[in-house]
């Protein structure tokens, strides 16, 4: 455990004042802060190599000041962000001059035990292959991680970072991190590490120290200290700060102030075309999406659109690989393509554009009701994966908060649900009116530019117009659907 009260230190004057903190042992903790706000300077207070010093040190409750060198050595080690060592040393000898702590007696020479924990922490740190290697022949990054093992071999309960993951490619930063994670939780190894890299620092840290010219602005966990308008302060920059796809830790964008020329883009019908086995819908430039669909579901930029036509028996081990080489067929990037499917004809599709006050909605929709369903005795119907049936693409000209298109789909699906029973479509199975077809499919398409829409609920600008267009659509869409089977 360390412990820090009130601790004044710097150079010719302080440059961290009243800095108090503690680290249980086993933990991880990330100091963050600007450059030149005193994270090298307090890694150099706790490591006792700054003579002007004041307030308490305490390591494991002994004062550090009281500690040998020796026995500092033992307690705690330290990966500088430069090294001065001679370039002329062979990676293992490197490596083992971390073991100078615990060389006893007048005659100083390597014992087995030192040997074992340097081939221990040279297959940790990955570096046993270019062990015989002179440090002058290795990049910035294997260096780097010679140093990290250095610092492991000196066998410490804490060990110092100075920006660990500087010169290490993605994957390097990863192995290193999740091995010193790893090494906090089974060795009870208590970790400092200053990060200017915040997404790694919320992944891999239990909590964090933000320093603000050389005073504590937040310590606490990364949920707690990575909120948008501190780091914006803090760091006088627009950041933005969003969700982990996988893990409920904040991650963090810039926002660059030099978009260049961003190109006005609208949402148009004319980028509509319509074959007999899909329609198809062109952005000049990709939209922001949220939707259910079979390829790119979720949240993303794209620009192609697909709804593509299958058979009504139409059963594909994996459809996504189907709608990626369809894309891949037609020449559109894969990454830059949304898809889903329809069994529905789709020469029956349906748009409608509405004008609100200062933005553009078109809406898009295949419709067909052979697998209507009512939600409230779906558990009367066999599940089964059938194609989608009533697909509804809604592309919006304007600037849509999250909670915006949230609501838009709530409000598309309304609309849905009114034109379902306007045309008594039923659920086969019982008999009662549907809410909805199995497995239908919703697109919100945002150019993300022009008018800045909060909401998108049913009687907001946004909703207003989302409501009418798709219940017009799907209204007119099933009407073709019925004629053609010849049930209107
Ligand atoms: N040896 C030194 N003598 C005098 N002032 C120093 C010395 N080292 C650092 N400073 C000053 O102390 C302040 C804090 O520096 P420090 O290196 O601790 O910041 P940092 O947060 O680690 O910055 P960076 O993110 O750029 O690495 C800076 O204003 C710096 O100029």
């Amino acid at each position: 455990m360390i412990e820090v009260n009130h601790l004044y230190a710097g150079y010719e004057k302080d440059i961290l004042r009243d800095v108090s903190f503690l680290v249980q042992k086993g933990e991880v903790l990330g100091i963050i802060g600007p450059n030149g706000s005193g994270k090298t300077t307090l890694l150099k207070a706790l490591n006792q190599t700054l003579s002007k010093v004041r307030g308490e040190i305490l390591i494991d409750g002994r004062a550090a000041d009281a500690l040998t060198s020796k026995e500092m050595a033992r307690e705690m080690a330290v990966l500088p962000q430069h090294h001065q060592l001679s370039f002329s040393f062979s990676v293992e000898q490197t490596v083992l001059m971390g073991r100078y702590p615990y060389q006893k007696g007048l005659f100083k020479h390597w014992k087995v035990e030192d040997y074992n924990i340097v081939d221990k922490v040279m297959e940790q740190t990955g570096i046993k292959r270019f062990r015989n290697k002179l440090l002058l022949s290795l990049s910035g990054g294997e260096r780097q991680r010679v140093f990290l093992a250095q610092a492991l071999a000196q066998q410490p309960q804490i060990l110092l970072l100075d920006e660990p993951t500087n010169h290490l490619d993605f994957s390097y930063q990863k192995n290193m991190l999740d091995a010193l994670k790893e090494m906090s939780i089974q060795e009870s190894l208590t970790v400092i590490a200053i990060f200017h890299d915040l997404n790694l620092a919320s992944l891999y840290c239990d909590r964090l120290l933000l320093l603000e010219e050389g005073r504590v602005r937040a310590f606490h966990t990364p949920e707690k200290v990575l909120e948008g308008t501190k780091l914006s302060e803090v760091y006088q920059s627009s950041i933005n700060v969003h969700a982990h796809p996988y893990f409920s830790k904040p991650l963090t964008n810039v926002v660059p102030s030099y978009t260049g020329n961003i190109e006005k883009v609208s949402v148009d019908p004319n980028y509509l075309d319509i074959c007999s086995d899909r329609v198809y819908y062109h952005s000049p430039s990709p939209l922001k999406c949220y939707s259910s669909a079979v390829l790119h579901p979720g949240f993303g930029w794209y620009r192609h659109f697909i709804n593509l036509h299958v058979d009504q028996s139409f059963n594909c081990e994996n459809p996504v690989a189907y709608l990626e080489d369809y894309a891949d067929e037609q020449g559109y990037q894969t990454y830059e393509t949304l898809g889903m499917m329809t069994a529905a004809m789709v020469e029956d599709v349906c748009d409608k554009v509405i004008e609100g006050d200062g933005f553009r909605v078109l809406v898009v929709v295949t419709a067909g009701t052979s697998n209507a369903v009512d939600v409230i005795h779906a558990n009367q119907h066999i599940q089964q994966a059938v194609p989608g049936t009533i697909n509804t693409w809604i592309f919006v000209d304007g600037d849509l908060s999250e909670q915006a298109y949230v609501q838009s789909v709530m409000t598309a699906t309304e609309a849905k649900v009114k034109a379902m029973v306007e045309l008594n479509i039923r659920d086969d199975v019982s008999g009662t009116l549907a809410t909805g077809t199995s497995t239908d499919s919703t697109l919100i398409g945002s150019t993300q530019q022009g008018k800045r829409l909060e909401y998108g609920g049913s009687i907001s600008p946004l909703g207003r117009v989302i409501g009418r267009a798709v219940f017009d659509t799907t209204k007119l869409a099933i009407e073709r659907y019925l004629k053609r089977r010849g049930e209107a």
